[in-house]
């Protein structure tokens, strides 16, 4: 069974149908990504599948959970992970502080709990924080305030603030934008390591088409709101139908 399935996804705004009918499934362990042109509906797939739009119609499926109508942290909390591609930072906080805020806050969902009284829970959120810090690579930045940091390392905190929610599956929204040559190779080694050493399944929504082509299992490719196309690299690059919507499109 797939780890993650979505049967005629639909979603409509007024009288404009930004996802028709959209069927995927992925598999654990799998790293699959969404490619198609500006406006092709590739943010409104996300934002359906994890909690922040009800669709029109259709279903998505979860280890066996249906998330139609949960609330985001409610899907966060069944292992549902993201990174943002605007800040979700808390700029005055540390580099561990905003990794801790977003451990705690999947946990419980809100703040209303008092977590601190909760020991073995605290205890957790430390070593999970010590972890995601090691792997990202800001273990030694950990203290400085988040404002401070260069714009590859705010990016990089970005992936360890989507980690803190412990996710299995984590949907990351173009990973390496604006980063320079030496930030988007670290970026990609960090997407091959929480796929190989913390067996994570990774849906990535990236513009890099080298990028794509280079590490996903598998590529999916919307345009104008419908699935025009499913399969693996190979599979996707002489697609006729992939060249006509970039090539017909607006082209990135
Ligand atoms: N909240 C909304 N209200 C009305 N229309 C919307 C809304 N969100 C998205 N749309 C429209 O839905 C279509 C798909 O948009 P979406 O942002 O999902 O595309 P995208 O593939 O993520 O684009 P990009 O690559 O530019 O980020 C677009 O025509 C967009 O204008």
């Amino acid at each position: 069974m797939a780890l993650l399935e979505t049967n005629d996804l639909t979603k409509e705004f007024g009288g404009l149908t930004a996802l028709n009918g959209v069927e995927i499934a992925v598999q654990e362990g799998e790293l699959v990504s969404l490619i198609g042109p500006n406006g092709a509906g590739k943010s409104t797939l996300i934002n359906t599948i994890t909690g922040r739009l009800t669709p029109t119609r259709g279903t998505v499926t979860y280890a066996g959970n249906d998330l139609v109508g949960m609330e985001p942290f409610e899907i966060a909390q069944l292992g549902v992970g993201r990174t943002f591609q605007t800040a979700s930072i808390l700029p005055e906080l540390s580099v561990r502080e905003n990794v801790q805020v977003a451990a705690f806050a999947a946990e419980h969902g809100s703040f209303r709990i008092n977590f601190l009284s909760r020991r073995d829970s605290f205890d957790e959120v430390q070593e999970l924080t010590d972890d995601i810090l090691a792997t990202i690579g800001l273990g030694e930045k950990a203290g400085m305030e988040a404002a401070s940091l260069p714009y590859g390392d705010k990016r990089r905190l970005e992936v360890a603030i989507g980690l803190a929610t412990d996710p299995d599956l984590l949907f990351m929204d173009e990973p390496t934008a604006g980063m320079s040559p030496t930030e988007t190779e670290m970026t990609v080694d960090l997407i091959e390591n929480l796929l190989s050493e913390w067996g994570m399944t990774i849906f990535l929504v990236e513009h890099d088409m080298d990028i794509v082509f280079d590490i996903s299992d598998r590529i999916f490719t919307l345009h104008q709101g419908e699935l025009i196309a499913k399969g693996t690299p190979d599979e996707i690059r002489d697609h006729p139908a992939v060249r006509e919507a970039y090539l017909g499109g607006e082209g990135e």
